[in-house]
């Protein structure tokens, strides 16, 4: 009896098996390219799979069938978006980077990733060879004083109102920084007063407060992964996105990025107003309106001219344009504003650097409380501590490029295609350039730099070569313009005692987009 039932059982596996032998054929030739995608082709076949970097399985992860699973399909991704951003990279270049500091490491699904840190590494990659190296993903200074003023004003009604003004005041300054900056650069980008500083349901302020809460929430790591699976980016910038954003809001995690779709839909209809009244005032003559500065009037004027004197000419389209200033909007915001927080933290935790910032801007901003750039160029202790903050905490850890052609790199012989790490933070601590006191902040470095700092390839913030950051003049002074006012009239420590914000948050700074 029994071996009849197990006849028919197999009978009858067998002609499903049959019957589904498309979807069974896809489904193993699927499993077989993973494991061969994921395990085979990184641990065996990779021409890179010599060189050093941590390795994909730990030796217990041998013994694990469950490890045999997930390792694979996650690689190194999980000390990434644990560790704090840039901290897992410098600590595989230390362990694995050898003399040239070059190592391997296994991302999610087997793609390789590779660090350099030698400034002739640095130097193909962003400078010489930059076309052949592309991104894989994606001074105004009177405009900055009208939101400096509305800072102080908010930030000392906070302190007045509180019950004993004197023992200070427990404030979010990440906050008030986003806010700072985003009405610095919606003034500078289209000349439109966000008034974030003073209005929390202005509509450009709230939707880029929902998109930072999404970055900085508990679920950052997932909408990071998110971002980085191939296609991602072309999904969002189709009307796919849109037509199913309804859909992905329904379901877990997926939902934040429903809310990043409809984020960046309003942001580009606020945008597109903006752009239709930039395009009425330009019908105005110059001699009735004021010669605006803003980035999209400049766009906008340059257009007409463009057109006037040579109309079958290249410009751009009214698309083209808003696609320019959100890049602005996007790059230039929220960077500015960590750079500023952190480096309030940084003159919290060290007391002596910030009443030493005080000594040097009070009696200049007490002269005149909105000093010209020329007069805060000057400041050398104020221009220390911005720097050191942004060689230390840089605001982008670390990005990308791919590799377009196959050519050797340091001695490597690297294949187009493969994803190279730009290793901001670890370049900017790394001893072998910044002394054995590298990764600690010490201002006064930057009055007596160390005989081995390269001007274009030991501080790379801003990173170096055309896809520079174009920002990073503006950034500075933005940064110097709004510490000195905040140094000059408050004083700075940590909420609490032993109060650690690289251990609160888990923020990591990858982009690639
Ligand atoms: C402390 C503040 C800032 C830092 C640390 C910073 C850093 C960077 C870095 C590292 C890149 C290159 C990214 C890459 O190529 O992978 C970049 C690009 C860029 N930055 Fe900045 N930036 C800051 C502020 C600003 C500001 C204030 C603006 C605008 C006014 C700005 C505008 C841009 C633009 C337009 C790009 C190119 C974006 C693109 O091509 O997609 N940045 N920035």
């Amino acid at each position: 009896m029994t071996g009849l039932r197990l006849n028919v059982f197999f009978r009858q596996a067998y002609e499903s098996a049959w019957e589904y032998r498309g979807i069974l054929i896809s489904l193993s030739l699927m499993f077989a390219l993973t494991v061969y995608r994921t395990i085979i082709y990184p641990l065996y076949i990779s021409p890179l799979r010599h060189i050093p970097g941590p390795p994909l399985f730990e030796t217990p992860a041998w013994y694990n069938p469950f490890a045999w699973v997930t390792v694979p399909i996650k690689g190194q991704f999980p000390a990434i978006i644990k560790g704090e951003a840039g901290i897992p990279q410098r600590a595989w270049l230390k362990q694995y980077g050898g003399e040239k500091g070059v190592v391997r490491v296994v991302g999610p699904l087997g793609i390789e990733r590779l660090m350099f840190l030698s400034p002739e590494a640095c130097e193909s990659v962003l400078v010489k060879e930059w076309t052949e190296y592309p991104r894989s993903l994606r001074e105004e200074i009177d405009m900055y004083h009208g939101a400096i003023s509305s800072l102080m004003r908010v930030l000392t009604g906070q302190i007045i109102s509180a019950r004993n003004p004197d023992d200070g005041v427990v404030l979010p300054m990440y906050e008030w920084m986003s806010k700072v900056t985003l009405d610095i650069i919606c003034n500078t980008a289209f000349a439109y007063d966000s008034n974030s500083l003073h209005d929390p349901h202005n509509e450009l302020a709230d939707t880029y407060e929902k998109i930072i809460a999404l970055q900085n929430g508990p679920n950052s790591a997932w909408l990071i992964a998110l971002v980085s699976t191939p296609g991602f980016m072309w999904y969002m910038r189709s009307s796919l996105a849109w037509r199913t954003r309804k859909l992905l809001a329904m379901l877990p995690i997926i939902w934040q990025v429903a809310t990043v779709i409809e984020s960046m839909y309003k942001i580009r209809q606020i945008s597109k107003r903006m752009l239709e009244q930039k395009l009425r005032e330009s019908h105005v003559t110059e001699m009735e309106q004021e010669r605006k500065k803003d980035i999209m009037s400049l766009l906008v004027r340059a257009r007409k001219e463009t057109l006037e004197s040579e109309p079958t000419g290249y410009s751009l389209s009214d698309e083209a344009m808003v696609d320019q200033v959100l890049t602005f909007l996007g790059a230039g915001h929220e960077t500015t504003a960590s750079g500023l927080a952190w480096t309030l933290y940084l003159l919290a935790v060290n007391k002596e650097a910030q009443d030493k910032l005080r000594a040097e801007v009070t009696p200049v901003l007490a002269a005149n409380p909105k000093p010209e750039y020329r007069t805060l160029k000057e400041l050398q202790w104020l221009d220390c501590v911005v720097m050191e903050s942004l060689r230390i905490l840089p605001p982008v850890p670390m990005t990308f490029r791919k590799a377009g052609k196959a050519d050797y790199l340091d001695g490597v012989y690297v294949l187009a295609g493969t994803i190279l790490y730009i290793p901001i933070r670890v370049i900017n601590t790394w001893q072998a350039i910044w002394g054995s006191d590298a990764e600690e902040f010490h201002p006064e470095c930057w009055l007596n730099l160390p005989k081995s700092y390269h001007s274009q390839y030991s501080l790379m913030s801003f990173i170096v070569g055309p896809h520079a950051c174009i920002g990073k003049t503006m950034a500075i002074i933005e940064m110097k313009t709004v510490l000195a006012s905040l140094i000059a009239n408050f004083e700075f420590d940590l909420a609490y005692e032993g109060h650690d914000p690289e251990t609160d948050s888990d923020d990591h700074n990858e982009t690639e987009g």
